[in-house]
């Protein structure tokens, strides 16, 4: 039986990918809590979801099987005791404590069809869902002032973050914001009860029970052996050490993880926000990144001594460690708004450096990114642009919209 699950780059030809469309979950923002929900903008749901039709039908049309998160968490909740499960693991990973409260909302959300409950849980429950009859308890009517019972996951439609495939296994991420943090819990379901990856030996190289966190868009898949991971505002240097060590051990195919420290800011959250790889030994860069003389902090992860050891190796220069690892005497870095004050910047900020690799030489980006978008062009690369006025505002682009689960090898 053919595995469902097989990544060995960022670049071979993309044959099945995981999307979310985006639903009702974006029209619970509201400024309040725009930030604490890692947005800058509301998006106008009709156009944001005509944009991620255009996005996953640019997919489809370059042969790419296009697989909807709704869709598979709604197949794997296929018995009542499935589903039941997963309401109370969503239930008490939105702290949801009193028992009163715990017990109507299970009601609530049981009494949909399951595709709709998914869906309702992804959009959130307002406390003005559930009639005030149902409220027993004095604490329940004496509410505060804060909407929600279970809180909007708008960031849902970037799918690269909550898990990431590597090999034949996955990471299944625990997640760096309390506003994210649910939204790993999908894939959990979905491998272990989905027909299409109950069956199958997936490895987990990291799980988000973990104390420190990872995210997808932080993890690389350079080659076959090395894996590229970033040290971010949103990963941290022990959950690296913890997947390495995870990975070594169970995965002999890969050699090393070089683990690249970028900037903790808002703009750079995740290394595929700043660093993408668009062909063999090409990549987008956003200068910004580097310090003067082009030198950074990066560290080579290999096998140590025993299964609980590494050894670690510091290096400071990004081509001349990409040159290193991947074997290779050129590498060219294609800077974001070719490296401009002020279009590199303003690029990176709506995803400028943040191109799906659909085959080698061949991205999908953003239409707005003009000054990179050329760029890439007169550096040989084939640009598939997409729309990106809604899409955008979540700060994410075609990378972190899309989880590949399987990629032929290159
Ligand atoms: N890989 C990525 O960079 N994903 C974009 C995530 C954007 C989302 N609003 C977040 O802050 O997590």
């Amino acid at each position: 039986m053919k595995h469902p699950l097989h990544v060995t780059s960022e670049i071979g030809e993309l044959q099945t990918v995981l999307l979310h469309r985006p639903g009702h979950e974006v029209e619970n923002l509201t400024p309040d809590y725009l930030g604490r929900l890692l947005f800058d903008d509301i998006p106008y749901l009709p156009i944001i979801q005509k944009e991620h039709d255009y996005f996953a039908q640019t997919l489809r049309n370059r042969g790419v099987e296009v697989l909807y998160l709704t869709t598979l968490v709604t197949e794997a909740l296929h018995t009542e005791e499935i589903r039941e499960k997963f309401v109370d693991d969503i239930l008490s990973e939105s702290k949801i404590t009193g028992e009163g409260v715990y017990r109507n909302l299970k009601e609530y959300l049981l009494s949909f069809p399951t595709k709709e409950m998914v869906e309702k849980i992804m959009a959130g429950v307002r406390k003005s869902e559930i009639p005030v009859s149902k409220k027993q308890h004095l604490y329940e009517m004496l509410e505060d002032h804060y909407p929600f019972y279970l809180d909007p996951m708008p960031n849902l439609y970037f799918t690269r973050d909550p898990a990431a495939t590597i090999g034949n296994g996955l990471t299944i991420n625990r997640m760096r914001e309390e506003a994210r943090r649910r939204e790993s819990l999908f894939m959990t379901y979905v491998i272990k009860y989905h027909p299409r990856f109950a069956n199958h030996d997936i490895p987990i190289w990291f799980n988000r029970d973990y104390e420190f966190p990872m995210e997808g868009g932080d993890e690389l898949v350079l080659s076959k052996d090395t894996i590229a991971i970033g040290i971010s505002a949103r990963t941290a240097a022990k959950a690296i050490e913890r997947f390495a060590l995870n990975l070594f051990k169970r995965q002999q195919e890969i050699k090393r993880v070089v683990a690249v420290e970028i900037p903790k800011s808002r703009a750079f959250m995740h290394l595929d926000t700043v660093f993408t790889m668009v062909d063999y030994d090409k990549f987008t860069i956003h200068p910004a990144i580097q310090g003067p003389e082009g030198n950074m902090n990066i560290f080579i992860l290999e096998k140590g001594k025993d299964e609980e050891t590494l050894k670690i190796t510091r290096k400071t220069n990004l081509l001349e460690t990409l040159k290193e690892v991947l074997g290779l005497k050129e590498i060219a870095l294609i800077p974001c708004g070719g490296g401009d004050d002020i279009a590199g910047p303003r690029e990176q900020w709506n995803d400028g450096s943040n191109t799906l690799a659909i085959a080698p030489g061949v991205v999908v980006t953003y239409d707005r990114n003009y000054v990179s978008n050329q760029l890439l062009r007169e550096n040989g690369v084939e640009v598939i642009e997409v729309l990106s006025s809604e899409l955008a505002r979540g700060r994410g682009g075609p990378r972190c919209m899309s989880m590949p689960l399987v990629r032929k090898d290159i």
